[in-house]
């Protein structure tokens, strides 16, 4: 490997996974991906690349000139003026090099110390803007979070953000890399330079950018297809979706784009969210500007699917995420993995992935959101501003109903030709299967829909004529003009294998606006085709993977003293959240967790406890022989770099390098947070030249296949070490 970013000849948090490059198949496989992104028009094309690179240009000089102006006009003597320049920097996905035609150019310009954001930038830049011909749609948007001026520039898309640095003088080879740049700048100076200093920092921590570029082209078509691609709805957007592929590059390091596809969709539809995917490990800093950490904010406890950004002050990129929203991401992450199983199989081609998601054949129940406005200026301020918001009604929906009713918003808006200046989304709503009490349950979230309208309504810049209605409508009442060409698709026929979050049997009840009570049934099961196969109960992987999580929230209360109500959550079928933070509730872990086993004993343990912590391994007695339990001693006690582990067997696994392999710890392998895959048992490769009996190997993957540890804080750098190992202890290991 080329680059390192630890000293330890590996980039990212631990290391990687496989070593191995690609065999003759994946280099023909990853032929078919590019002929598939180029046959998708995803490339642009050579002018259209010298277009960009002109108006980057320009858009340099006018900040040149700008500067030169303004600091004039500003009062200060020639030789300042002289001095004075202005930077342009890109970022985003121009600056990854994934960006596809008409695609927006993220750029950040630079000023020095005098030229400020409102007099200089928002005020002096936009007026000149604003004169120059080849300016277009010039539209600031000061209050944002990350105060932005958005124009088009030749007719290529711009958004400019701007950084008042300290520096009198900005010198020409400025640096934006070092943490000492953030030093004494205004707040929305540091988001804005985040930016750049994200994607560099991506494009550093990735082993080989090539593969690393095909692979995100890869997955942002896939995640539009799928649906799967906005960051304000409450999916992933850009940043999401290239750091999640960085961290697949780095466990993979030699792998090739058609192996990195399929790795990529294997490992997240497995990962233990929320622990969090990292490319490094977060820096305090010295700045003392806030870095995520759960520990400490409280905010930072309710994310859902944490993808922490790899620059100073590190973030969760990925706030917006719900528990909603990442099912139904989980979800696609399994169907794709599946299909990628089929395509290695060569049962299925790459076209299968990007199968347009049906969302409208999905669910049996649905809510429209319908907006108007007087005029399309009008109209698309107001559309922006619910799109923005539209997450907070799927979290009102899930807080509302303990998480019983999901909802699945569509990214997408959708236009009705009959009726100018009307706009429309809908969002899926389902019901979790659980209990049949549960499942006769019905939710009346009027009160919840009225109470998004009118946080709506409070809209800044809203006018007259800017209205919201929301109504429940039923699937067979979907407007017809959602569909393409306005024709209602024939029912889909049921042999077709299709999503497998659609085929709960529960019914839900949605009651907004017209009806008072409303009770549907979802559709029956579609019938799994070899592709697309669907577990016969689609939730199943949710349920377990919610409890984990309330167990591990659980234990960790227990360590911090903090109650996590955002890890774990409402929807706990055996921790009520008002007990977290207590010991009774580590205590009332299911059965079918040994988690608290291999907890290490926070200091006001209750004397009743002692038993639970004597040993990591305590606790699995007749389950594991001596050397297994030694074995998981060892991955205890040595793995303490690690947020999290995945003990395996590398005979189980066919991705582990056998050098990887320790003496004493021979058949050991840790890997970081979350990642828990799945091994098949039975396996005995020999490489370690160990023996076992199917039948003995069943018994104990069957046992231990759910082991999850927590460590305390104190073991490392990072303040909650998990390890959770899925493991498959089958041999005799030392
Ligand atoms: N939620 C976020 N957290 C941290 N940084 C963000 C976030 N959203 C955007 N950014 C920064 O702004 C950059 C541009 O964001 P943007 O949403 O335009 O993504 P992109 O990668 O350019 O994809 P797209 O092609 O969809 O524009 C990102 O690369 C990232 O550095
Ligand atoms: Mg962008």
């Amino acid at each position: 490997m080329a680059k390192s970013n630890n000293g330890n000849g590996y980039l990212g948090v631990t290391e990687p996974i496989s070593l191995s490059g690609p065999t003759e198949k994946d280099i023909v496989r990853t032929q078919e991906v590019e002929k598939c992104l180029s046959d998708a028009g995803l490339y642009e094309s050579q002018e259209e690349a010298v277009s960009r690179e002109e108006v980057l240009g320009k858009l340099d000089q006018i900040v040149k000139a700008w500067i030169k102006k303004a600091t004039r006009a500003g009062g200060f003597g020639e030789q300042f003026v002289q001095e004075a320049i202005a930077k342009i920097f890109t970022f985003g996905s121009y600056r990854l090099g994934v960006h596809g035609p008409g695609a927006d150019i993220d750029t950040l310009c630079v000023g020095p110390r005098h030229a400020t954001r409102t007099e200089y930038f928002f005020q002096a830049l936009y007026e000149m803007l604003a004169d120059m011909p080849e300016v277009t749609e010039l539209h600031p948007v000061p209050d944002a979070h990350v105060p932005v001026l958005k124009f088009k520039l030749n007719g290529v898309s711009i958004d400019l953000l701007y950084a008042n640095l300290t520096h009198v003088v900005i010198p020409e080879d400025l640096d934006l890399s070092h943490d000492s740049i953030l030093y004494n700048v205004d707040e929305q100076t540091v988001r804005s330079l985040n930016g750049c200093r994200v994607t560099d920092q991506i494009l550093r921590l990735v082993p080989n950018i090539l593969t690393f570029r095909t692979t995100l082209r890869f997955m942002r078509f896939w995640a539009k297809r799928r649906g799967v691609y906005s960051n304000v709805i409450g999916f992933l957007g850009g940043i999401n979706w290239a750091l999640l592929v960085a961290r697949i590059c780095q466990l993979y390091p030699n792998a090739s784009p058609s192996m990195l596809i399929s790795r990529f969709f294997k490992v997240y539809s497995k990962w233990k969210w929320p622990n969090p995917v990292m490319l490094c490990h977060i820096q305090e800093g010295s700045l003392g500007l806030p870095v995520w950490d759960p520990r400490r904010n409280f905010r930072d406890r309710g994310h859902h699917m944490p993808i922490i950004t790899p620059a100073y002050p590190c973030m969760n990129s990925s706030y917006n995420v719900s528990v909603s929203t990442r099912h139904v991401m989980v979800q696609e992450f399994t169907r794709a993995s599946d299909i990628c199983q089929a395509i290695d199989e060569s049962k299925a081609d790459w076209d299968a992935l990007f199968e347009p998601y049906p969302f409208f054949e999905l669910y049996r129940n649905y809510l429209k959101i319908e907006i108007t406005a007087r005029n399309e200026d009008d109209l698309r301020n107001w559309k922006g501003w619910v799109e923005s918001r539209l997450r907070t009604l799927v979290l009102k929906i899930e807080r509302f109903t303990r998480e019983m009713l999901l909802s699945h918003p569509n990214p997408r808006d959708f236009l009705d030709s009959t009726r100018p200046l009307h706009c429309f989304y809908f969002m899926g709503l389902w019901k979790k299967q659980t209990s049949q009490a549960q499942e006769a349950e019905q939710y009346d979230i009027r009160a919840i829909v009225n109470e998004f309208k009118s946080n709506i309504h409070a809209y800044q810049h809203w006018r007259e004529g800017m209205e919201i209605e929301v109504s429940h409508v039923k699937r067979k009442d979907i407007p017809s003009f959602v569909f393409p060409g306005g024709i209602r698709p024939s029912r889909p026929s049921r042999t077709i294998g299709k999503e497998a979050h659609t085929v709960s049997r529960s019914k839900i009840s949605a009651t907004v606006q017209e009806r008072n009570v409303l009770s549907t049934t979802q559709p029956a099961p579609y019938k799994s085709s070899e592709v697309n196969r669907i577990p016969s109960d689609p939730h199943g992987d949710y349920h377990s993977q919610e409890r984990t999580n309330t167990v591990a929230s659980s234990l960790l209360c227990e360590e911090t003293g903090h109650m996590l109500n955002g890890y774990a959550n409402l929807h706990s079928e055996s921790v009520e959240l008002e007990h977290l933070g207590s010991y009774k509730e580590s205590t009332s872990a299911p059965e079918n967790h040994v988690a608290h086993d291999l907890v290490k004993p926070p200091e006001s343990m209750p004397p009743n406890s002692t038993n639970v912590y004597q040993s990591p391994t305590n606790g699995l007695g007749h389950l594991l022989d001596s050397s297994c339990k030694k074995a998981a001693d060892i991955i205890v006690n040595k793995t303490t770099n690690f947020s999290s582990a995945v003990l395996a067997v590398p005979d189980e696994f066919d991705e582990l390098d056998s050098h990887q392999v320790k003496v004493n710890q021979k058949n050991l392998i840790a890997v970081d947070q979350g990642l828990s895959l799945e091994h098949e048992a039975g396996s005995n490769g020999g490489k370690t030249g160990t023996t076992s009996s199917p039948g003995n190997n069943h018994m104990k993957r069957k046992a231990v296949e759910e082991l999850e540890v927590s460590f305390p804080s104190y073991l490392n750098t990072f303040y909650f070490f998990r390890l959770q190992l899925h493991t498959m202890v089958l041999l005799s290991l030392l």
